[in-house]
Formats: C-alpha cells, sequence, structure tokens
C-alpha cells in the first residue's frame, strides 16, 4: 500500500528544535539504510520525517527500518519474542505474568521497556536473559534460543544488571570486579583497565572500598559497572538508574546512547522514570503481561498527540481498561483502539497483528500504521520481520553457527569460573575471621564437653545408712583378717567408690531421707548381723529363714533416675562381693566361694569395664562433623540467591554444578580442619579407644562430612528463606541422633523404628566407625564397608537431589 502523505523539511527542522531524539535515531539509522523509494513510508507528522544528504525527505528512523531499501538492511533483531506465556505457581491461569507477549529489539539499539510495577517486566526480563523459561512461546537472543548451548546466553555475551543489588558486601570494588570479570573469561590486566574505566566514568569511589560500607546509590553504580565490566553484545538493565542523581542519570544514559551508536551493542532498560526513556530507540510499553506498544519515542509521542511518554502510557492503559482484557485480540481489535485512541478511519485491518502490540510493529504485522498531524491512521505494507536463516531454529547451520560461536566468543572455561567462584568462598570466610574461628572452636568446645560431661561414673552419691550393729560411725570398727565380728562395717568398708555414706539410727528416718531427695538410697544392716551371716556360712541349707533374713542387707533405691539407681545396685554388690571374697579368703578358703558362680573371662572385644564413652563416642564424632558441615551449608546458597548473587552468577554464565562445586572443595578445606582437631580431641587428649586402622576412620569422617554437606546443600537449595533452612537443619538434627544408634543400641528401638533407622544417614556409618575403634575391625568387614558404601550414596543422592532442585528453581 502506498503511503498516504509526504513530509516536509520545515516540519522536519521544528521537530528538530523540540527534540533533538528523533535526529539521533536518524543519524544511526543512516549507517545502516539507504533509500530507493523516495516515497517510502512517511508520516506528515514532523517527528516520523528526515531529511536525506540530498536534501530530499526520507522516512524516520522507525518506519525506516521496516521500509525497502537498497543496499544493507538491518532486519536483525538482537532480542525476539514470540507468543511469550509465563506464569507462576500451580494456578497457572490466576497467575499468568507474560501474556502472549510479542517483543522484538533491535539490534544496536536502546530499547526501553516501561510499565506499571509488577506488569512483568523483570520476568520477560529474566526470560531473555535464561534465568527462567517460558510456558510456551520462544525467545531468541542473539541468534540462539537461551539456555541452549552455544548460543552463548546466559554467558558473557550478556551483561544483566538485576534490580537487587546482587554485590558481595564484604569485597572491595576490585574484588568485585575481579570475581565477575574472571566469571566472564577476562584477563586481569584487562579488569584493572577495565575498572579504571568505569571509576572514572560511573564516579565510583576509591576500589579499594567494600561494597557493604558504599552509600545505596555508589552500590547500584558499581552493579551497573559489574553489568557493562566485559562490554556485552547485550546489556539487560533493570532500574539502572534508581537512586542514581539526575546528573549521573543522564551520563548514564549518554554511554548506553554512545556504546549502541556503532550498531553492535544492543540495550534493553527498565526504568520508573518514564520520561528518561525518551533517550531510547524503541519503547515497549507493558501492561498485564503484554506490550500496549512498541515504537520510537517520538512517534508514540505524535501518535497518540501527548506530551509527555507518560501521558501515552496513560492513554494506552485507559483504552485497554475500557477494552477489557486485550490478551488475545486480533488485528482489528487494534485498529479499534487505534481508532478510539484518534477517533479516526482505516484501512483495512490485516489478520497478521499479533500479540495485542499497537503501533509500528514492522515484525509483527505485514502493514504499519501511521498516523498524520490530523489524526488520521494509515496502514503500510511492510515484510514481516523474519529471522535471519542462520537463527532460526529450524535451521540446519544452527548448531553449526552456535559451536562457531561457542568456541569463539562464548566459551569461557570452567577452570576460570572455578578460580573465581574458589576466590570469592575463601575471600568471603577470610572476610568473616571472627565466624571462622568460631567454625574451628566449636567441634573442639562440643568434644570437650562431650567427654567431661558424658560416660563418666557418677560420684558423691548419698546413702543412708542404718548400721543395726554399731549406732554410728564413730563406733564402726572391724578388724581385717579371719575375725567374725562388726562383720556389718567390714562390708561398709568395701562400699566407698561411689558413694557418700550418711548414717541414721532408725530404718524409717533413713528412708525419709530418701524420699525427701536427700539420699539415694536407704541401707539397713540387721543388729544380727555378723551372727546371723556366720551361721549361715556354717549351716548352709539348714539355716532357718530368721538366719537368712538376718544376714542379708537390704536396700531401698530411688529409680527415679536409671543411672544413678543401676550403678548403686552395682556397687552395692560388688562391694559385697569383694567382701564375702576377701572374709572367706583370709579364713583359708578358695576366695571364688564368696562370688556368684558365673565366670566372666577376659572379653572377646572390650574391656571387663565399658566406659559409655567408648559406645557414644564413634557416634558423636560422626554427629558433630555431619551436623557442623549442615550448619555451614544449608544457608549458603540462600544468602546468595536472596541477595540475586545466584541470578547473576547464572546469567554470567555459571552453571549449578560450578557453583555446588566451588562450594563443596571450599567447605571440604574447612571440614578437613574441623576433622583434625574433632579426632585429635577424641583420640589424643581424651583418650577414647582405637583399636582399628586411623586411616579407615579419617575417611569415614571426612566422608560423614561430606555427606552432611550435601544435605545441608539440599536445605540450601529447598528453602527460599534462611529461617526456614535453619528450622529444617536443626529440625533433623534430634531425630536423627535418636535413631542412629548415636546414643542408645538401635537393637532396643521397635522393628519399625529400626527400619526407620537403617535408613538414615548416620546410623551404617556409626555402626561401622564403633566396630572399627572398639573391635579393631578392618574394611574387609561387611558391618565396616556397608558404612562406607552407604555414605557414599547418601552424598550421591543428596548432590544429584540439590543439582535437580537447582535447575528446576532456573525454570
Ligand atoms: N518467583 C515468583 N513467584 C511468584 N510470583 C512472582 C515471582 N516473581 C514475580 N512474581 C509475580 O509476577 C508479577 C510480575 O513480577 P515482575 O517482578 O516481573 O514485575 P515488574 O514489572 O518487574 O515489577 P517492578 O517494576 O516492581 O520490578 C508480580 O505480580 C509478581 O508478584
Amino acid at each position: 500500500m502506498a503511503p498516504k502523505k509526504e513530509a516536509t523539511l520545515s516540519q522536519q527542522q521544528q521537530n528538530q528544535q523540540q527534540n533533538q531524539q528523533p535526529v539521533m535515531d536518524f543519524e544511526r539509522i543512516k549507517r545502516h539504510f539507504s533509500w530507493s523509494d523516495p516515497s517510502a513510508i512517511i508520516s506528515t507528522d514532523s517527528a516520523m520525517t528526515a531529511t536525506n544528504n540530498d536534501g530530499g525527505t526520507q522516512p524516520n528512523a522507525v518506519a525506516a527500518w521496516g521500509a525497502p531499501a537498497n543496499g544493507p538492511r538491518n532486519t536483525q533483531a538482537a532480542v525476539s519474542v514470540r507468543h511469550a506465556f509465563k506464569a507462576y505457581g500451580k494456578k497457572k491461569n490466576a497467575n499468568q505474568v507474560l501474556n502472549n507477549l510479542n517483543m522484538t529489539v533491535p539490534k544496536g539499539t536502546i530499547y526501553g521497556l516501561l510499565g506499571a510495577s509488577g506488569c512483568g517486566k523483570t520476568t520477560l526480563l529474566s526470560c531473555i536473559v535464561g534465568r527462567r523459561y517460558l510456558d510456551s512461546g520462544e525467545i531468541f537472543v542473539l541468534g540462539g534460543k537461551p539456555g541452549t548451548r552455544g548460543s552463548g546466553v546466559p554467558g558473557k555475551r550478556v551483561g544483566y544488571m538485576p534490580q537487587e543489588i546482587a554485590l558481595y558486601g564484604e569485597f572491595s570494588i576490585q574484588e568485585t570486579m575481579m570475581y565477575f570479570g574472571w566469571i566472564f573469561g577476562m584477563e586481569t590486566k584487562e579488569i584493572m583497565e577495565r575498572l579504571q574505566f568505569l571509576l572514572n566514568f560511573l564516579d565510583l569511589p576509591s576500589e579499594k572500598r567494600l561494597v557493604k560500607n558504599l552509600s545505596g546509590g555508589q552500590q547500584r553504580r558499581v552493579s551497573f559497572a559489574v553489568a557493562l565490566m566485559h562490554d556485552p553484545e547485550l546489556l539487560i538493565l533493570d532500574e539502572p538508574t534508581v537512586g542514581v542523581d539526575p546528573l549521573l542519570r543522564q551520563s548514564i544514559w549518554n554511554h548506553l546512547v554512545h556504546i549502541t551508536k556503532a550498531g553492535q551493542k544492543t540495550v534493553i532498560i527498565t526504568t520508573h522514570y518514564i520520561e528518561e526513556a525518551r533517550q531510547a530507540h524503541t519503547i515497549g510499553l507493558m501492561r498485564s503481561g503484554h506490550l500496549l506498544a512498541e515504537e520510537s519515542p517520538s512517534v508514540l509521542l505524535s501518535m497518540y498527540k501527548c506530551i509527555s511518554l507518560e501521558e501515552v502510557f496513560l492513554k494506552l492503559s485507559r483504552i485497554q481498561s475500557q477494552k477489557g482484557d486485550v490478551t488475545h485480540v486480533n488485528f482489528s481489535n487494534n485498529i479499534s483502539l487505534h481508532a478510539m485512541a484518534f477517533g479516526s478511519k482505516m484501512d483495512k485491518p490485516s489478520s497478521s497483528q499479533e500479540g495485542g502490540v499497537v503501533g509500528l510493529n514492522f515484525h509483527q504485522s505485514k502493514e504499519v500504521l501511521i498516523n498524520d498531524s490530523n489524526g488520521s491512521i494509515y496502514t503500510l505494507n511492510q515484510e514481516p520481520y523474519s529471522p535471519p536463516p542462520s537463527r532460526r531454529n529450524n535451521n540446519p547451520n544452527d548448531e553449526e553457527s552456535c559451536q562457531d560461536c561457542y568456541a569463539s566468543l562464548c566459551k569461557v572455561t570452567s577452570k576460570g569460573k572455578i578460580r573465581a567462584l574458589l576466590t570469592k568462598n575463601m575471600l568471603r570466610m577470610w572476610r568473616n575471621v571472627g565466624v571462622m574461628l568460631f567454625i574451628f572452636a566449636l567441634p573442639v568446645m562440643q568434644v570437650i564437653l562431650f567427654c567431661l560431661a558424658i560416660g563418666r561414673d557418677p560420684q558423691g552419691l548419698n546413702l543412708a545408712i542404718v548400721n543395726g550393729e554399731m549406732n554410728n560411725t564413730e563406733t564402726c570398727f572391724w578388724e581385717d583378717g579371719c575375725h567374725f565380728a562388726n562383720l556389718g562395717c567390714r562390708y561398709l568398708n568395701h562400699l566407698n567408690t561411689s558413694v557418700v555414706k550418711t548414717y541414721y539410727t532408725d530404718l524409717e528416718e533413713a528412708k525419709a531421707a530418701v524420699r525427701k531427695g536427700d539420699a539415694w538410697g536407704a541401707l539397713y544392716i540387721s543388729e544380727n548381723f555378723t551372727d546371723a551371716f556366720t551361721a549361715r556360712a556354717a549351716l548352709g541349707r539348714d539355716s532357718d529363714d530368721e538366719t537368712i533374713d538376718q544376714s542379708e542387707v537390704k536396700v531401698w533405691l530411688d529409680m527415679s533416675n536409671q543411672q544413678i539407681g543401676v550403678m548403686l545396685n552395682r556397687d552395692i554388690q560388688l562391694a559385697y562381693r569383694d567382701f564375702a571374697m576377701g572374709l572367706l579368703g583370709q579364713c583359708g578358703n578358695n576366695p571364688k566361694l564368696g562370688d556368684v558362680p558365673i565366670q566372666f573371662r577376659d572379653p572377646i572385644y572390650g574391656t571387663m569395664n565399658p566406659s559409655f564413652t567408648d559406645f557414644v563416642a564413634p557416634g558423636v564424632i560422626l554427629t558433630i562433623v555431619f551436623f557442623l558441615a549442615v550448619a555451614l551449608t544449608s544457608s549458603a546458597l540462600i544468602i546468595e540467591r536472596t541477595e540475586g548473587l545466584l541470578d547473576r552468577s547464572w546469567v554470567a554464565g555459571v552453571s549449578p554444578g560450578e557453583i555446588l562445586f566451588s562450594h563443596v572443595i571450599t567447605q571440604f578445606v574447612v571440614m578437613c580442619g574441623q576433622t583434625t582437631l574433632v579426632l585429635i580431641f577424641m583420640l589424643v587428649v581424651f583418650g577414647v579407644t582405637n583399636n582399628g586402622d586411623l586411616f579407615w576412620v579419617i575417611v569415614l569422617t571426612l566422608l560423614q562430612g561430606m555427606c552432611g554437606m550435601c544435605f545441608g546443600f539440599l536445605i540450601s537449595s529447598v528453602c527460599e528463606l534462611e529461617r526456614n533452612a535453619i528450622q529444617l537443619a536443626l529440625g533433623s538434627f534430634y531425630p536423627t541422633l535418636l535413631l542412629s544408634g548415636v546414643i542408645w543400641p538401635i537393637e532396643g528401638m521397635p522393628v519399625v523404628l529400626r527400619y526407620i533407622s537403617l535408613c538414615l544417614p548416620l546410623t551404617l556409618a556409626t555402626s561401622s566407625l564403633r566396630s572399627i575403634l572398639t573391635r579393631g575391625w578392618a574394611i574387609l568387614e561387611s558391618d565396616v564397608y556397608i558404612g562406607y558404601l552407604s555414605t557414599l550414596s547418601w552424598i550421591l543422592g543428596f548432590l544429584v537431589l540439590t543439582l535437580l532442585v537447582l535447575r528446576a528453581k532456573r525454570g
């Protein structure tokens, strides 16, 4: 269809005086286009015209992109979004954020993406940079699909400044630049040179200043500098000018205009300062998940007869509100929108308009809408935008071209990124040296407390004693040797390991002391004890009941505390054994006659007097190392995620695997230190028994630490909030401790719990370590190697799950 009117030179000149921007557009476009058809698309609106070198009239920049032209014709789009749908959550329809959105960002231009808060700008940008995936629709960025191999996106071809500051507060400006520079595969020298430029350009303070000590505006500028660092082909800036003073804002815009001048760099920028977007070449006005318009600012202003872009946006929003949801409007709807806006007639609509975008969408429609100064709207024949062959998805050369790009442009070796990530992790730890010291002191403290507080026999236990043979302690005497006198006193003499003897004259008083909690037990020796005991020994089975009764030592214990009760029981019996054997021996008999006729010979494993510490120590060693690792890692990824750092790293081309790997290495170093300290204090300082091979003890302890670390990473990847991660980590501590056979044998649990116990990461490992330490078993024993195998399986399982969750969360 032919254009309806021609513009005049005087209108163009007026326009230049009012607004320099269209001239800039034209200057830029002149480099890419030449005009063969003097009667090409022209609006009578001054903003839509420009003068060619011969003084003739030419279409303005935006119209020209669609105009037929001789010579090089830049139809390349740096970014092209087609029928994009994206929703969050399960109720997809209710939470539709992108709604059949179409967008084209021509290469070498600044694209201002404007829209109310919450309309989906950030979501769209995160899909463009490959941070999220669309539910349906297509995105092409720099010729490839984001996230595909060889596309370079995410990667060094894109510079991304997220809305959040997304910087490590404990880094200096220089360290920040180093980190991102290395991620982008830059050399240190190159980074330093670029840093100097950015410091000057963005008016930043000394590069030695820590980011956390900078003002909010300075931090945003550092964040902007990071995006500019590697001079990417595509800059995506999510509100870079928030909190930046007007002068610097202008200088940022000047810089964006400058870098796009050569036509090789493209910028997509969102801003809430709508008017500053006049400096963009194209503006996309976004509302309710799709674009209301995609046009050059000058054309928008003239098209809608507004003096500010804000007015344009309000006008379009009002129209959309009146019309209701225009998500699926076809071209005729758009035409009617225009008709409503301008109250004028239009040409026959085309059916190819998509996505409800109003304006000169050369890429979406075969026809272009133009209004003249009288408010009339025209359509122009125009080629639809079509990606160059090599950029189409189904092009057989695609793979090849992408691989070329991968080799030459996009590939930053994993080595460089790992170096950056490791340095970052180490630096962060070093900067928090107090926390680091605590991290090493904590396991030592736990071991010391465990060894001092757990497993030792209770001492100083009060025993209320009534010795009927003697009425008080002062008169309690006896003689060693074969003397059958004052045997009660003689027996009590053997009872002095753990008890404090308090003598009472009356049995009821002694029992009352136990009831009041003054004593753990009452012990009664009858007044005829010596005689009865002697008669019993002499008469044997002829002893009568009374003799037997009076020859007994009677005890009433407070069994409310099982440990103390059982121990007193043991000591009282052992005291009798010593007393009886000693007496019989001194009277020329075989002392064994005084013992219980059961012989415990030297144990096959362990000692005759096993300590509770030896039983618990293996589980405690593993529990300490496991849960310290959980504590260290369970919030590692969350902090980075909530601060936007994870997103930034991903967009820079770092993969979840690389992030995980760098954390595993860093935490492993810390864990080695912790394991060494735990084992030194347990085995050397406190002398916990080790009859096995120290090498395998160390290996199993380290593996359990790794297992805890991986569990921590899983928590960290699943939880959105740090407090949820802490709750989950703490919540898993007690069930694991109680069910893993650390403090009580799993043989004492109900059968169901026993099976659950075997499914926990600490159970088999604890049993394995116990077998090494106490039995001295070697790795080839099935009880031992099963602990290693189960730990390795858990590590693998946690890592795979973490990677899956991380990948899923990127979508
Ligand atoms: N991870 C998420 N889960 C659920 N909903 C989300 C998520 N991220 C964004 N949204 C929702 O999607 C909508 C669009 O959010 P988005 O951040 O893209 O808007 P925006 O236009 O960038 O807003 P602003 O200008 O305030 O930054 C909002 O309603 C937001 O609440």
